[in-house]
């Protein structure tokens, strides 16, 4: 497999099923920690590797060592194997699934935001999903009845018993307290402020097509999907909350070995479920008109990669990075047509954002 973003949440877990079942690591790409980079190397022995900078290159401990974007387009085209993992966070991920698909190499999708932003014009047939939501929807539309609804769970993120009027104080460390799954620092902001279930909807509408698809809150993510079928039926999808389960079925399509414990409901004992309330979670409002004009999810994705660098750095609060996403969604209201033009509306809303004051 080509593995990028091999050193964060996904792209480590990814690795472990690599050890568990003996597949074989053709390339490596990470970012900045390089330490953990050259352990990976020294134990699936890669033959070629890319990092994001070019100062680091001289720490890799590898014959083949890249840098840079461009690199990472390169190394997909010139590997010999079919199997993409793309596991890097952000827009930064976008060239590279498409590079991927084009290349004729099948993507086992963690970069959602890949699909937010670019649905409307890829080829989902190459595309696995590495979310444990889709995992879960896939794994329950496996029996061929008619389906009214597909539901996806969210944990409510960092501040779901924050009283409101204490979240205008919420710091980054308050925020990366994520209650149930351990992830990098974007996707937990990101559950934190629900964006995350906003683009999950998003995800699930281009792998699945057109259809109703909602979310709720189930306070333990041990359930991750629920369908509902047309006869007033409805099955939920129950795993512990590791990622292992969904990479290995992305990475072998069929697992026949024990991968997470399996669940003691006794011992769970109650299970909580909240309906999803726009007064926590701003960024609600806009769900049903988003999923009726998906293309226009790279406005929400561009928006909210601004305003999280913002967040970062410390000019702004946790708050105004939902803020800052509505006032760009209902600022821009085109829709792009073609690829090219989500590169330019990317950049012209992070432009857009950086410019904001609040
Ligand atoms: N974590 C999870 O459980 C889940 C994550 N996802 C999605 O998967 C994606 C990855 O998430 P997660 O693993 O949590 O994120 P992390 O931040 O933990 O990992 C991101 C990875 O990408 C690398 N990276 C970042 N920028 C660059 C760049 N410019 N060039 C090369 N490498 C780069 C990082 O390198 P380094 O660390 O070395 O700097 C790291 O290896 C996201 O889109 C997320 O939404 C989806 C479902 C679940
Ligand atoms: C592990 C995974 O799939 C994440 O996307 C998870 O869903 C995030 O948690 P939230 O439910 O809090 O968004
Ligand atoms: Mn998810």
């Amino acid at each position: 497999m080509i593995l990028l973003g091999s050193t964060g949440s996904i792209g480590v877990n990814a690795l472990k099923i690599a050890d568990q079942f003996n597949l074989s690591v053709d390339t490596l790409v990470a970012g900045r920690n390089i330490t953990l980079l050259n352990d990976q190397i020294k134990r699936h022995n890669p033959k070629r590797v890319v990092v994001m900078r070019q100062e680091d290159t001289h720490l890799v401990n590898h014959s083949n060592v890249r840098f840079g974007e461009s690199a990472i387009l390169d190394a997909i085209e010139e590997s010999s194997s079919g199997h993409v993992v793309n596991a890097l966070v952000g827009f930064a991920g976008f060239a590279p699934t498409l590079k991927a698909l084009e290349c004729g190499k099948r993507v086992a999708l963690a970069n959602k935001e890949s699909l937010v932003v670019g649905g409307a014009f890829v080829n989902t047939s190459n595309i696995v999903p590495i979310d444990s939501e889709h995992f879960g929807l896939w794994y329950l539309n496996q029996t061929g009845r008619s389906i009214s609804r597909m539901m996806i769970t969210a944990s409510g993120g960092a501040f779901r018993d924050w009283p409101l009027e204490k979240l205008s104080s919420a710091t980054l460390q308050d925020a990366l307290n994520h209650p149930n799954w351990s992830m990098g620092q974007k996707i937990t902001i990101d559950s934190a402020s629900m964006v995350n279930k906003l683009f999950e909807l998003l995800e699930a509408r281009w792998l699945f097509g057109e259809g109703e698809y909602d979310a709720l809150i189930e306070t333990k993510s041990l359930i991750h999907a629920l369908i509902d079928y047309t006869d007033g039926s409805t099955t939920a999808h129950f795993a512990h909350a590791d990622m292992r389960l969904p990479i290995a079925y992305a990475l072998m399509g069929k697992v026949e070995t024990p991968i997470v414990n399996r669940i003691d409901l006794a011992q769970i004992g109650s299970l909580e479920f909240r309906p999803i309330d726009a007064a926590r979670y701003p960024i609600w409002e806009i769900k049903n008109d988003l999923l009726k004009n998906p293309a226009r999810g790279v406005i929400v994705n561009a928006a909210n990669e601004a305003a999280i660098e913002r967040f970062i750095s410390g000019e702004i609060r946790f708050v105004d990075i939902s803020t800052m996403i509505l006032n760009a969604y209902n600022r821009f209201s085109g829709m792009p047509e073609s690829i090219e033009a989500v590169f330019s509306l990317d950049e012209e809303i992070r432009r857009y954002v950086k410019g904001l004051s609040c």
